[in-house]
């Protein structure tokens, strides 16, 4: 039986995990969610309620994004995604540590400010958005530094663009006002190159509608 993955369509966590699904031909069964709404199932797989969710044939479901894709990396280690070379090994965890944490810094962005006009902290959004500069700096310094452009390490696809390749596709269709690819236009083009593969073309995030309250 194929694996089922809880996702919501606007995830860029769960987009790495479909990404990487998908660059392993893993065959697994999309179950879209609204995590946000109570009709949610993610409570019933996960503590922390949180999507993704990945839950295999065995039942036992995995959750926590960077885990899932190590959790699949060590039952479907073919095709690699991640680099032999150990300190290449480390650096695409890294750069996945710093993809996430542009996604973490963005989330708590989206719902400051759904506190409603007057209640949305400044200073902790000015924080947050400084998080989001800093780690796009990162990348686009690492894909200056990168061999050609195309991929952050190497000349194949591994962990380190799968996430970079996420967080970027969020931020233009989440945050389309937001200015880095013209600030970073080298990271524009090796956004634009990930994007034309079809593990990343079919996987683009949508918007998703939130009936409850949140915050
Ligand atoms: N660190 C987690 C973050 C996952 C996460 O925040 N998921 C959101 C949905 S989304 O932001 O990815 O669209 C969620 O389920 N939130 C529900 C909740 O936090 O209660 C991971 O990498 O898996």
């Amino acid at each position: 039986m194929p694996y089922t993955l809880i996702s919501a369509t606007p995830s860029p966590y769960a987009r790495k995990v479909r990404i990487t699904l998908a660059e392993k031909n893993i065959p697994f069964t999309l179950q879209t969610e609204v995590p946000w709404d109570s009709t949610t199932e993610t409570p019933k797989y996960n503590p922390l309620e949180k999507l993704p969710v990945l839950i295999p044939d065995n039942g036992k479901p995995v959750y926590e994004s960077h885990y899932i894709l190590e959790w699949i990396e060590a039952k479907h280690p073919d095709p690699p995604m991640l680099p032999r070379d150990v300190d290449d090994r480390l650096f695409a965890k890294q750069v996945e540590v710093v993809a996430d944490g542009i996604c973490d810094a963005l989330v708590l962005c989206f719902f400051e400010k759904q506190r409603g006009e007057g209640k949305e902290s400044e200073p902790w959004t000015a924080r947050q958005m400084r998080k989001v500069e800093g780690g796009l700096q990162a990348l686009a310094t690492w894909v200056d530094q990168s061999k050609d452009g195309k991929f952050l390490i190497g000349d194949s696809l591994t962990l380190a663009d799968v996430a970079a390749g996420s967080v970027l596709g969020y931020m233009a269709v989440r945050w389309p006002g937001h200015p880095w690819m013209s600030k970073h236009p080298q990271l524009k083009k090796y956004w634009e190159g990930l994007d034309a593969r079809k593990s990343f073309s079919e996987t683009r995030p949508s918007p998703q509608n939130i009936k409850d309250q949140i915050v």
